[in-house]
């Protein structure tokens, strides 16, 4: 398997607390790879420091063998991001706000591949809505749009399917195997284990900013394991010192 992501011995400090610590791992690319984990484990704060959003207090990451810093514009291109409330635009109706990014991307709007997300997100009927006026499942899918607008060749998602009735949430579950199916990487927290169950190659376990675990789904399968078990049995055995 090709190594995309190198993440090397990543601490991230606030004040006395450690939101990471000596965090060591690399994704494949191409396949699925989500971060599970208590609430307040590091989860997001990993996502944003692989994003370069924030700096770690030590360590480094590394998107196909480039350093990943706060403000390397040059990785984000390749990028797509889902998080909860992306706020800022919601006087815009849907289609003019895809029509802004694409722009801003450079790419010619509604491509046949973003209109069949719409299509699939059963988005259509609310181009003309404005997005402050969506409901939150709505705004939801809008951000997931959003971030494919560009095509990019990673897609990061942080509680992406929070919100979302269940048949949406698979038609989003749907969009990832897609993506993973074209080849391309997915990185996303979730609290929702069965999900992750059904999507994720690879499982990443966190607590207290420590790394408890990292899973191949299919080999834990071919054991008999579910994740919930795997899962509750790392979390549980972990207390802080
Ligand atoms: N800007 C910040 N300043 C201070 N502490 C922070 C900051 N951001 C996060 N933290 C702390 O770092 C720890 C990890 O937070 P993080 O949001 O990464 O956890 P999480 O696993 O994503 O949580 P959740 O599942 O609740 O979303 C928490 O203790 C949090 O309070």
């Amino acid at each position: 398997m090709e190594k995309l992501i190198q993440v090397n011995d990543i601490v991230k400090k606030y004040g006395s607390l450690s939101a990471l610590d000596r965090i060591t791992f690399t994704i494949p690319r191409g396949q699925v790879t989500a971060i599970v984990g208590p609430n307040g484990s590091g989860k997001t704060t990993l996502l944003k420091i692989m994003l370069g959003l924030i700096d770690a207090t030590s360590g480094s990451v590394s998107i196909g063998g480039r350093p990943v810093t706060s403000g390397s514009l040059e990785a984000r291109r390749k990028i797509g991001i889902v998080v909860e409330d992306q706020g800022a635009y919601g006087h815009m109706k849907v289609r003019k706000y895809l029509r802004f990014f694409s722009k801003l991307y450079g790419v010619p709007p509604w491509s046949r591949q973003v209109m069949n997300i719409v299509e699939a997100l059963d988005l259509s009927k609310y181009m003309d809505v404005e997005i402050a006026k969506l409901s939150k499942g709505n705004k939801q899918k809008v951000n997931i749009v959003r971030a494919l607008v560009h095509e990019p060749e990673i897609l990061f998602l942080d509680e992406a399917t929070d919100n979302l009735d269940p048949e949406v949430r698979e038609s989003v579950l749907d969009q990832i195997r897609r993506f993973r199916n074209e080849g391309k990487t997915v990185i996303m927290c979730s609290h929702n284990l069965h999900e992750v169950e059904q999507v994720a190659d690879q499982v990443l376990i966190l607590k207290f900013g420590k790394l408890l675990d990292s899973i191949r789904l299919d080999a834990a399968q071919q054991n008999g394991a579910t994740l919930n078990e795997i899962y509750m049995s790392a979390v549980k055995e972990m207390v802080h010192l």
